[in-house]
């Protein structure tokens, strides 16, 4: 319980003391400084822990200064106050990084440690953007609306750490940071202990719901391995990879949030989905709202687009007539010819022109002649005179959508417009550093335009990915898209944070025979070296004979989990996630698709794809007629182009459901349907021994 009136008497005395310690400097200045060192003991009277006087490192021979250090449930704050001496607050920025390197001792993201200006209002103009400049009269209000990521025990070793690394040098105890060990900060505005916060606001910010709830832990501690990509400076682009649930993503985040806080130029942070930008714009509003402007998250083609927009080219990007060219250039070219003798569905060869052909920017026959294979039909399809098949049926294509009369273009031709679009101007770039998630599903061309955004300025571009997650068909070598990846600039994360051991362990075993190449060359088969932090989990595997009857015992499980909202059923194909959003719907439970989630709570089961359910997280995933997408595999060992083509889908979807398996953090629910008339293989048995 909060009491008053021991806050003010704790108060007085801390004042006091301040007083007598700070007078020659403080008090026969301005008011500001006096307004300020009053607001500043008042907010350590409210669980904040004030150190004051302390000694700085030296720059260049000469000492660094700061005012004072902040640490409350809002994170570390290094304050100056008043615009002199350093108006462009360069000192304060060279003090916070020093803060913030002994806060990471402990695992501190430097997110959580922030240069804090405080200033008269018509100082604010000037505001340096790498410091947060705040007005005399508001800051404390401020301070208390920020957002909860430090618990009170948290807050304790961060002030004993920092009082080791930057020590009193008066003898006047100005630590203030006695305060009551009473939870965190107050938990209702009512409690502000004086009457110099402004109420109305907080109480606004409250309502807003913005210090509801803590932000999640990994948005303010890492590991010190992460911490260590965060803070990197690389002299060209690099290249962080590592196993699913190894925290890449949470790295990336905060590398873009470090970048932004460092240097006043935008960040662009990229994904090929389209429904995670929405997601870590939000993730990242959360963690360092203060960057959030200068830090763009793009799809690929919605980025791809707005850029081609932004230099004044116009594209017609129109999939749907895009496949409509295709179907008739394969009704011309293909049916009946020899590609549908070697594999008759025209999907595969679509493939083969988008990801192979178009997505590596390949233009003639003789490059495509000599294209090394790489992740599809390595070894077995397509021979010499089946490319040729091949750039038939990709002439036809691409002619049939020159002759429309407003010209048909596809993801492919938007990807190499725009890339030849920076490589002609540079200038059109706005950013300094970009950042790439799920780089494994990028076509060739994609990763050459995101690289010539940039080129290989140092901290430019990182590249953020795990073949053995490509859920996409292609395949390159970052050095055949230009992108040098040398030294220590190739780096891999290998604790995985996410999953329970047993989660883990079921969904290496589907990709045990899986064989998957990385972008750099390198082979690697399905089971992987990976720690775990660990946690209990668990695998329910179940097999039922009838639709209806694994359908009910999903419902029960989604009914009985401990906890809706973070739970996800996720299917493979949209006709299933439409039949399962309509079963748990008629029952009355709340679902929300994963198309539309943002990364807010949201009080419903999710529901999607597995592709959609890339680079999320959810506490119990639910797997409904997990392997039906798995029964085409396997059809025996025919060493012919149809076999590879088979084996090659297989994989695909071996590697897609390992993704959906790996998104489970503490449970993984499994149903399947005993389809034996249809089922070429037994794909249930790969998990009989998990079976419950
Ligand atoms: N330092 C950490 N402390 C606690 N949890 C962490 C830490 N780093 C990551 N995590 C958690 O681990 C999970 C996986 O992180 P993230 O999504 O970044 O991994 P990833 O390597 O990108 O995974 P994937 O490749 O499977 O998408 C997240 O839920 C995150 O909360």
């Amino acid at each position: 319980m909060y009491d008053r009136r021991a806050q003010e008497q704790k108060l007085d005395r801390a004042y006091a003391a301040a007083r007598r310690a700070v007078q020659s400097r403080w008090l026969s200045v301005a008011a500001l400084e006096q307004s300020a060192v009053t607001q500043l003991l008042t907010l350590a009277g409210a669980q904040w822990h004030l150190l004051l006087e302390r000694s700085w490192p030296a720059r260049g021979g000469a000492a660094l200064r700061a005012d004072a250090l902040l640490v409350g449930a809002g994170g570390v704050f290094v304050v100056a106050i008043g615009g002199k001496p350093d108006a462009d607050g360069s000192q304060l920025h060279s003090v916070t990084r020093s803060v913030a390197k002994a806060t990471g001792e402990l695992g501190l993201a430097p997110v959580a440690v922030r240069a804090l200006q405080i200033c008269e209002a018509a100082e604010m103009n000037d505001a340096g953007e790498m410091v947060w400049r705040l007005d005399v009269r508001r800051f404390a209000t401020a301070l208390h609306a920020e957002r909860r990521r430090l618990t009170s025990t948290q807050a304790r070793l961060i002030v004993e750490q920092l009082s080791r690394a930057f020590p009193a040098h008066t003898s006047v105890p100005l630590s203030v940071d006695d305060a009551e060990d009473a939870g965190n900060t107050p938990e209702t505005p009512d409690d502000d202990p004086g009457g110099l916060f402004d109420l109305g606001e907080l109480r606004d910010r409250w309502m807003d719901g913005v210090l509801s709830a803590p932000i999640e832990n990994w948005m303010t501690f890492l590991a010190q391995d992460q911490l260590a990509l965060v803070r990197r400076n690389w002299q060209g682009p690099a290249r962080i990879s590592g196993p699913a649930g190894t925290g890449k993503t949470v790295v990336g985040l905060h590398r873009a949030a470090y970048l932004a806080q460092r240097t006043t130029s935008r960040v662009l942070f990229i994904t090929y989905a389209r429904n995670l930008p929405r997601v870590q714009s939000t993730f990242l509003h959360a963690m360092a709202p203060y960057v959030a402007d200068r830090i763009d998250f793009r799809s690929l083609f919605g980025f791809a687009q707005e850029f081609l927009r932004h230099a004044g080219q116009t594209t017609h990007l129109n999939g749907d007539r895009a496949r409509l060219m295709f179907n008739l250039a394969w009704a011309k070219v293909g049916r009946s010819g020899r590609l549908a003798e070697l594999v008759p569905d025209p999907r595969y060869w679509q493939d083969e022109i988008e990801y192979v052909i178009k997505g590596r920017g390949i233009t003639d026959f003789s490059a495509y002649a000599a294209v090394p294979r790489r992740g599809r039909g390595r070894g077995t399809v397509p021979q010499r005179t089946d490319r040729e098949a091949v750039w038939e049926l990709y002439e036809a294509y691409e002619r049939l959508k020159a002759e429309r009369t407003e010209s048909v273009h596809d993801f492919p031709d938007v990807l190499v417009a725009a890339r030849d679009a920076i490589l002609r101007d540079p200038s059109l770039s706005q950013y300094s550093s970009v950042i790439v998630d799920e780089t494994q599903d990028l076509p060739q061309v994609a990763v050459q335009f995101l690289h010539a955004l940039v080129g290989d300025a140092p901290n430019g571009l990182l590249l953020i990915g795990d073949g053995q997650q490509s859920v996409y068909p292609g395949g390159f070598r970052l050095s055949d898209a230009g992108v040098d990846i040398r030294g220590d600039r190739g780096q891999v994360l290998r604790v995985n944070y996410r999953n329970a051991p047993e989660i883990l362990a079921a969904a290496l075993d589907v990709v045990a025979d899986v064989a998957y190449e990385d972008l750099d060359d390198t082979v690697g088969r399905g089971q992987r070296e990976v720690e775990l932090v660990g946690h209990d989990g668990t695998v329910t595997v179940r097999r039922f004979s009838s639709l209806s009857e694994h359908d009910d015992a999903l419902l029960h499980a989604v009914r009985t989990t401990p906890d809706q909202p973070g739970t996800a059923v996720l299917a493979p194909t949209r006709r299933a996630i439409e039949r399962y959003a309509q079963l748990l719907r008629s029952r009355n439970i709340p679902v929300c698709l994963l198309e539309e989630y943002n990364g807010a709570a949201v009080d419903a089961v999710k529901i999607g794809s597995y592709t959609r359910a890339k680079g999320l997280d959810f506490k119990h995933v639910l797997l409904p007629c997990y392997d039906d997408s798995l029964v085409t595999s396997m059809n025996g060992s025919r060493a012919d182009a149809l076999d590879a083509a088979l084996r090659e889908r297989s994989d695909l979807a071996r590697r897609q459901l390992f993704v959906a398996m790996t998104r489970a953090r503490d449970t993984l629910w499994l149903g399947a349907v005993d389809r034996s008339a249809t089922a070429s293989g037994d794909p249930v048995a790969l998990l009989g021994d998990r079976m419950t």
